[in-house]
């Protein structure tokens, strides 16, 4: 089975995925990793350098790879991965596929990201946490419609690892 977590950034598809991934005993793919991989460069400098819409592009090939490809596997998805083109209609026609959204409010998003935000594209321009916060509100409310088509909701506010794995393999069965 391919088992795909999405949601905003931050909201912890690789911090779980990996965990959840060796619990499981399978592999684990996370996408910006792949892609960082492929470009020998990491997700900044691409964004940098090459621009955000050649990064769209290879998510998507990534995601027509993996989907040819890997028929077991956890995939952590890019935080946007979902949103682009018809991306998440072809995660929802995958053939033995579950996807998670995993779910934080704003707020929870906001703390987290706040000190992580340098490494984040599409956020690093962001001065304070006012302007993060109000800047995660309208995203995520854009891009809410995507990430809420996924077969399970998981509400990961004050939850921590152990609990969130429990909670997505309890649903697998
Ligand atoms: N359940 C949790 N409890 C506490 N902290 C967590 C939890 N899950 C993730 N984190 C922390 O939150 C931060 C963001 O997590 P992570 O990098 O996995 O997000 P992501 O969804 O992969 O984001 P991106 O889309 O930007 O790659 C990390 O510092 C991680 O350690
Ligand atoms: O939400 C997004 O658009 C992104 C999330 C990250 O996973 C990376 O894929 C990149 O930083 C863009
Ligand atoms: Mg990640």
């Amino acid at each position: 089975m391919r088992i795909f977590l999405i949601g905003y950034m931050g909201s912890g598809k690789s911090f779980i995925g990996k965990r959840l991934a060796e619990r499981i005993e399978q592999k684990f793919i996370d996408f910006d990793e792949e892609i960082e991989k492929i470009e020998n460069l990491s997700i900044s400098e691409i964004f940098q350098q090459k621009g955000e819409i050649y990064f769209r592009k290879l998510e998507r090939k990534v995601l027509e790879q993996v989907l040819s490809q890997e028929q077991n596997a956890v995939i952590s998805l890019g935080g946007g991965t979902p949103c682009y083109g018809d991306n998440m209609e072809l995660i929802r026609e995958a053939n033995d596929a579950v996807s998670f959204y995993l779910k934080l409010s704003v707020q929870q998003l906001t703390e987290r990201l706040f000190s992580e935000k340098d490494e984040r594209p599409v956020i690093k321009h962001l001065q304070n946490k006012e302007e993060l916060e109000e800047f995660i509100r309208k995203h995520l409310f854009e891009r809410g419609f995507y990430y809420n088509q996924a077969d399970h909701v998981i509400d990961c506010g004050g939850k921590d690892s152990e609990e969130l794995i429990t909670e997505i393999t309890n649903r697998l069965r």
